[in-house]
């Protein structure tokens, strides 16, 4: 059988790659995309914000710490895909890969080469990443991973340039052609670019990569990082940054120095009181916008039949009517707040201020 070409879909937190994922499983390509998402923090709210159209498309969630996890995860969920293909239980014939907002690409694409039954039964076609136009300038300043992400793109998708004006979108084009030549940059405007763009694009090209990280397909401990290892995945990933622009070579023996990005999740039964939530929220984000990474959450609203769905990056915070509550639904709310030193304590208490 011809290997299966796979897609890793990356690009740092809140970029916009769920959109575009979304939009692609709701084009009429006549493609059987099978779908693996990875996310950070215990709770998948992507899994809720997903189309689940059961008969075109399978989703299969992978969930855990950004970068412990997901080679080994990865591997079993990519086998089993195809064990179950090879048994005419499921057919597909595109994998995508979406990363978690903070994931180095390297470990994910290397993925495809180590394992053997994996290298037998799938092609990496592409690593595609999205680019927040309205946040980029200052997550590569910030984070490496954000680097690593363009450092590794065959191909650039640049999203919210609805949100900047023209003159910041051409800097931002060149800042990301100096870190990564090779890989041709386009927009997409809440998702919408073509699937030529995002599928089949032949890009991944192994002695490229070698040429830039000769120990790419080493197998070393992926994680030579400073790693809080007793974490509950999820709970606290501190990273260890190298500020350098081109974010290809070093990689693997970088330098470390922590920085305190956390997630948590607030969970409850009681619905919110819609007014007392919107004012929370909205003087957190005049607050600690700057540290709140990402953030959003599947809410039960008093007094409604369909559930909303909440989430942000940074200040720029919106919210959609999502499905109606099942007849048997236990009603519930959860929120996943990703950010960097944030008082976990004044959010976690605020919230249940807002809940009738
Ligand atoms: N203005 C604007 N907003 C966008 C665009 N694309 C995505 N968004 C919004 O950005 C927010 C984050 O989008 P997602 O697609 O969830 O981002 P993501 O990269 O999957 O996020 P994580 O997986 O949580 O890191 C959502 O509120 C989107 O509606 C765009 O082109 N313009």
């Amino acid at each position: 059988m011809e290997p299966i070409p796979s897609t890793i879909l990356t690009g740092f937190l809140g970029a916009g790659k769920t959109t575009l994922l979304n939009r692609i499983l709701h084009e009429d390509h006549g493609l059987r995309i099978a779908v693996i998402e990875n996310e950070f923090g215990q709770e998948n709210i992507d899994n809720e914000i997903l189309v689940r159209d059961t008969g075109e498309q399978i989703v299969e969630m992978n969930n855990g710490c950004i970068c412990c996890t997901v080679r080994g995860d990865l591997i079993v969920a990519l086998n089993s895909l195809a064990q179950k293909r090879a048994a005419g239980e499921i057919s597909f014939d595109r994998v995508v890969i979406e990363t978690t907002g903070l994931a180095n690409p390297g470990p994910v694409a290397q993925t495809f080469f180590v394992d053997e039954e994996v290298g037998a039964n799938y092609m990496l076609d592409a690593v595609v990443t999205v680019v927040d136009a309205r946040h980029a300038m200052d997550q590569l300043d910030q984070h490496e991973e954000a680097q690593r992400q363009v450092g590794f793109a065959d191909k650039i998708l640049l999203s919210k340039t609805d949100l900047v004006d023209a003159g910041a979108v051409e800097a931002l084009k060149t800042r990301l052609r100096r870190m990564n030549p090779r890989a041709p940059i386009s927009t997409s405007d809440f998702g919408r670019a073509p699937i030529s763009d995002v599928l089949d694009l032949r890009g991944f090209n192994l002695n490229d990569k070698l040429e830039l990280d000769p120990d790419f397909l080493l197998l070393e401990d992926a994680h030579d990082h400073d790693h809080d290892h007793g974490h509950e995945h999820g709970e606290h990933c501190a990273h260890d940054h190298v500020h350098s622009e081109a974010c290809t070579t070093q990689d693997h023996h970088h330098s470390h120095h922590t920085d305190d990005i956390a997630a948590f999740v607030f969970k409850n039964e009681r619905a919110f009181d819609p007014e007392r939530l919107d004012q929370f929220l909205g003087s957190m984000v005049q607050v600690f916008g700057p540290q709140m990474l990402r953030y959003k959450g599947v809410l039960s609203m008093a007094g409604a039949e369909r559930k909303v769905v909440f989430q942000g990056v940074h200040q720029i915070m919106g919210s959609d009517l999502g499905a109606k509550w099942g007849e048997d639904e236990p009603r519930s709310s959860k929120m996943v707040f990703i950010g960097k030193n944030l008082p976990k304590d004044v959010f976690i208490r605020g919230l249940e201020q807002c809940l009738v």
